[in-house]
């Protein structure tokens, strides 16, 4: 696929959002609710941002996509968490899934590894080292943070070295994990969007988005609105990634430092066009 049919087709996505305004049900951490519900306002979804238990049935019955991000894990929440996973697998909505510190300490590992075993069809996303703990047992997390590169992660899921793999070929590490999702994503300087038999690199975003805590998350909660109107996890991890990286890196270009990123971010979320898109993309599309 050419660069051009890509931005084209996630510009289909971002219009068909704009268009139907999904509701996004989020059960996210509590360093990151504010900001994440105003990135999904900006881009143009409703969120909803509910984690009571007795809300749960209610909220899976009306929400176009959910996310779950395990931040701040507490038990009454984690099982609110699994509810609403399961609800979600029976009725086939979609789901992104951040594992956020999985691979920094059994506790959280053990959590994100469960919630993986729920709605088959969910996107997981994840910075590289909390994806090669899932995918690999690799533990590199720092807190919430990678230990490691993209092109680190990606040796690791592709079994580098191994005299039986060929490093370009399918992610070997991550297929148990993709087993359990519809599409993967490992951010970072290089975003890698895996799903079957095919993987697409983007490369837009700025190093300032390291330096502002709930980029990551924000990502997850736009790959989830971008999941209520996309056909599949796959399209609406690339859409996500790509809309999420082009917003960041205009908002970067205007700012110094962390300080006045965020605001930046919700303005070009709200205020990105489609020839942004076109011109700004910088994805490639590789398959196995
Ligand atoms: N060095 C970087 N250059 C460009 N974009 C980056 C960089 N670091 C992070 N990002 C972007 O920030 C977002 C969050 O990614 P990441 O920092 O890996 O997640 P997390 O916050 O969960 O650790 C992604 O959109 C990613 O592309
Ligand atoms: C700092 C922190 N601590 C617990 S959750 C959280 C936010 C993590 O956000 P992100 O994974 O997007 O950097
Ligand atoms: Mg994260």
């Amino acid at each position: 696929m050419h660069a051009h049919e890509l931005a084209e087709k996630i510009y289909r996505l971002f219009a068909a959002l704009r268009d139907t305004r999904p509701l996004v049900h989020v059960v996210t951490n509590f360093v990151v609710m504010n900001q994440t519900a105003n990135a999904l306002l900006a881009l143009g979804a409703s969120p909803m941002m509910s984690w009571a238990g007795d809300d749960a049935a209610y909220m899976s019955g009306v929400s176009d996509a959910l996310c779950i991000n395990i931040g701040t894990p507490v038990p009454e929440r984690i099982s609110v968490m699994k509810s609403l996973m399961s609800l979600a697998g029976e009725t086939e909505k979609p789901v992104v899934l951040d594992p956020v510190g999985a691979g920094a300490g059994q506790f959280r590992t053990d959590i994100a590894r469960e919630l993986c075993a729920f709605a088959p069809a969910k996107i997981i996303r994840g910075n590289p080292s909390e994806i090669c703990a899932l995918a690999a047992g690799h533990l590199s997390t720092k807190g919430v943070d990678s230990g490691i590169s993209p092109e680190q992660a990606r040796a690791i899921l592709t079994g580098h070295g191994r005299p039986d793999r060929n490093a370009d070929a399918l992610p070997n590490g991550a297929s148990a994990l993709l087993a359990s999702a519809s599409a993967l994503v490992v951010s970072g300087k290089t975003d890698m969007v895996l799903g079957q038999g095919k993987m697409v690199k983007i490369a837009n975003g700025s190093e300032l988005m390291g330096a502002v805590t709930g980029t990551g998350c924000m990502l997850s909660a736009i790959c989830a609105a971008f999941y209520a109107v996309a056909e599949n996890g796959f399209d609406a991890a690339v859409a996500g990634v790509a809309v999420t990286g082009i917003a960041g890196e205009l908002a970067a270009a205007r700012v110094v430092g962390p300080g006045f990123f965020l605001p930046h971010f919700i303005d070009r979320l709200y205020a990105l066009r489609e020839a942004d898109i076109h011109q700004y993309l910088r994805a490639q599309v590789h398959c196995f």
